[in-house]
């Protein structure tokens, strides 16, 4: 870590109107933890911060929605969003919330010292207003079509579907999301960071003294500095969030994206009160990991409200990840697109370290990425079982077998045991300069090259067929390998902890230390566990069960969105009445032969008994639908259907899918009966 003393490391505050799922996991979490884990087991002092985002327009819609307060609505999630981190391991020093007093205050404060010391813009201008609601329409509360895309549902801030940032003025008929009127725009004052004034600043800060940031992330810092900055407004029109600590702002509130990394700084004083010297001391490395679409904020705007505040240290590294999509997909909250974190620990018990494993080896750390079922399933049975978890069992089962569970000692060592143990300073120094340069995908398949030595040795030395003729050969074989496995207990530890753990409870030793990698750490004569198994197959049907999940998933956003036909041209009540639709009862029905979609039917209309053949074959057996009442055109010119005379038309509702359903009465009525 070079020259610095300690290490605070921050996550994205997650925002707190819906659960987290396997893309959050993947983009900033998981790869955080890691990195944390790697710095404990080193040794090093280090801060883990995280919290829930719990302001801004979304969560207060969200409330309107449901008629519930916006606290209803964070308390929800942020419990949910907690509770599922630290079931799956991410080992956060503290877990906070942006609702908090601590929260509150530290962010006024800081605002209001900006705000004295004459950092800020004052500006007035218009803004759209809903008289009908009584409040202006800050960013998701005004939706209208993108100027640049057509997209008709485009908010006051934002188009999720071509991704430009937009002023709500610049929307094509902009309507309120409360109301659905039009607003109008009226004057109102704001606080604006003048960001252009930091430009030149920014400008040597980021693309001069830190071009080792990732590719992608000082990629995008210099197209925002070279398309120039402007000043941007730091409060909003809202009554959800913290107050503007100013005279005459009553009704206004920081913008969130003001005060949710300010979270970062008031999680740490609820952690600890020596929190400054973490914020304030040159010696503190901070570390933001983050998705790309924050990273304006923590590259840019974030640093500029630390340097106008003057006392705070600004982030050395800012290690962005790109997105990870879903089946082909990209995740979507509001489109239920998604693998919960809080389902797939109960679907997949005790199976973290298998949903770690597969996002970190598919992580998507230079280019978006696709995480698919198939691919979960392929990569714990052929890779976490097969390699990692064979190894372990067979050292294990063996030292047992032959040994009676008491490491052997190790005897005279062939070349090729030489040569396999240098081999694993030589994969642990690979581990960590990956992981030194955030590189975790590599430092996973580096660590995994230790079991894969592992499992070659077994299988090269095959000590099961050297029992018979070299009993002392085999001890040194089954030495070695559970060193090897000892050091497998610590180098996987920030990747899969809960695999490093049961590891350790079998061979039955305490925690190692980082540096004793690779130093005979198991001594001869010392007795292990029973062995189990690490990792456990995953069946096709499990699997199976995810896909049809998010198929059904799929099927209901498809229908959702389907828009309902305008009405045809109005009718005169005379040209309704010419039809005459009737109460009539299936009394026999067959299929009719050659066909997929034709049932024959035979109904009691009251006035008669005729045959309606009917496309309903895919929807409706024969048997149970004989004695069902149906509503039936009686006076429509008759067909011939396939050879048959169809003597009138069974009235279906056809959903958008094709489905279709008898519409009929909702108690018994006499056939014959009018519908009208
Ligand atoms: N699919 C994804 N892949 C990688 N990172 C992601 C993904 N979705 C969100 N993130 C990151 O997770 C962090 C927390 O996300 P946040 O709670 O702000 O959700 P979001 O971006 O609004 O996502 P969503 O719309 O899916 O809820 C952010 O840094 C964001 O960049
Ligand atoms: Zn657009």
């Amino acid at each position: 870590m070079g020259h610095f003393k300690r290490n605070l490391i921050t996550t994205a505050l997650p925002y707190a109107n819906g659960p987290v799922h396997i893309g959050h996991l993947a983009g900033v979490y998981v790869p955080a933890d890691i990195y944390v884990r790697y710095l404990r087991a080193k040794g090093e002092e280090v801060a883990f911060i995280g919290g829930s985002d719990e302001h801004g327009v979304p969560i207060t819609i969200k409330a309107q929605k449901e008629g519930v307060t916006p606290q209803d609505i964070v308390d929800r999630y942020h419990n949910l969003i907690k509770k599922s981190f630290e079931e799956f391991g991410i080992s956060f020093d503290i877990y906070s919330r942006t609702s908090s007093k601590t929260h509150h205050e530290l962010s006024s404060a800081f605002f209001k010292k900006l705000y004295e010391e004459g950092k800020f813009i004052e500006k007035t201008s218009l803004q759209f207003y809903d008289e009908k609601a009584g409040q202006f329409l800050a960013d998701r509360y005004i939706i209208g079509k993108c100027p640049i895309c057509g997209n008709e549902r485009a908010y006051g801030d934002q188009c999720e579907a071509c991704g430009t940032s937009l002023n709500a003025t610049d929307l094509i008929n902009p309507v309120s999301a409360i109301t659905g009127n039009t607003p109008e725009l009226k004057e109102t004052k704001h606080w604006y960071l003048p960001l252009d004034q930091y430009e030149d600043w920014l400008k040597k800060w980021i693309l001069e003294d830190h071009k080792e940031w990732k590719s992608n992330v000082y990629g995008q810092c210099k197209s925002w500095l070279d398309n120039g900055l402007q000043a941007r407004a730091v409060t909003r029109d809202l009554d959800w969030g913290v107050p503007v600590p100013v005279e005459g702002a009553e009704g206004k509130v920081l913008y969130v994206w003001f005060d949710a990394p300010i979270g970062y700084i008031s999680a740490t004083k609820d952690l600890t009160p020596d929190w400054e010297k973490y914020w304030k001391d040159k010696d503190t490395r901070m570390i933001h990991f983050i998705g790309k679409d924050n990273i304006v904020f923590h590259c840019i705007i974030f640093p500029a409200m630390l340097k106008a505040e003057g006392s705070y240290i600004l982030p050395d590294n800012v290690p962005a990840n790109e997105f990870l999509n879903l089946e082909g997909d990209k995740i979507s909250t509001s489109r239920n697109w998604a693998v919960w974190l809080h389902e797939y620990l109960r679907d997949f018990e005790g199976k973290q370290d298998v949903l770690r494993y597969v996002l970190t080896a598919n992580a998507p750390e230079t280019k978006d990425n696709d995480f698919t079922w198939k691919d979960f399933q392929t990569r714990n049975n052929s890779e976490l079982v097969a390699i990692y978890g064979n190894f372990i069992n067979r050292a294990l089962v063996l030292t047992h077998k032959y040994f009676e569970g008491v490491v052997p000692e190790r005897g005279e060592l062939t070349d090729y045991d030489r040569e396999v143990m240098a081999e694993i300073p030589q994969i642990i120094e690979k581990v960590e300069k990956n992981l030194d340069n955030f590189h975790f995908r590599e430092a996973l398949k580096e660590c995994m090259g230790l079991a894969r030595l592992g499992n070659k040795y077994l299988a090269d030395t095959e000590p099961w067929k050297l029992i018979k003729t070299d009993e002392s050969r085999v001890k040194t074989i089954l030495n070695i390998c559970i060193q090897i496995a000892a050091d497998l207990s610590v180098l996987s530890e920030p990747f899969m902890p809960f695999s490093a753990a049961k590891l350790r409870g079998f061979l039955n030793i305490a925690p190692v230390a980082w540096e004793s990698m690779g130093a005979d750490v198991v001594p001869a004569g010392h007795r292990i566990k029973e062995a189990g198994l690490l990792f456990d197959k995953i069946e096709d049907e499990e699997i199976q069960k995810q896909i049809d999940k998010l198929l059904a998933t799929k099927k209901a956003n498809e229908l959702a969105s389907v828009k309902v036909t305008p009405a045809k041209e109005n009718i005169s009540f005379e040209d309704f009445q010419k039809m005459d639709i009737r109460v009539g009862k299936i009394v026999a029905a067959e299929k009719v032969a050659k066909t997929k979609k034709l049932l024959k039917l035979t109904i009691d209309t009251g006035i008669d008994t005729r045959t309606v053949v009917s496309g309903i074959a895919e929807y409706y057996t024969p048997e149970e639908i004989i004695g069902r009442q149906v509503s039936i055109l009686v006076n429509l010119e008759p067909k011939n259907l396939k050879g048959i005379e169809s003597q009138g038309m069974i009235l279906m509702a056809a959903n958008a899918d094709g489905a279709l359903s008898f519409v009929s009465p909702d108690k018994e009525i006499k056939p014959g009966s009018e519908i009208r």
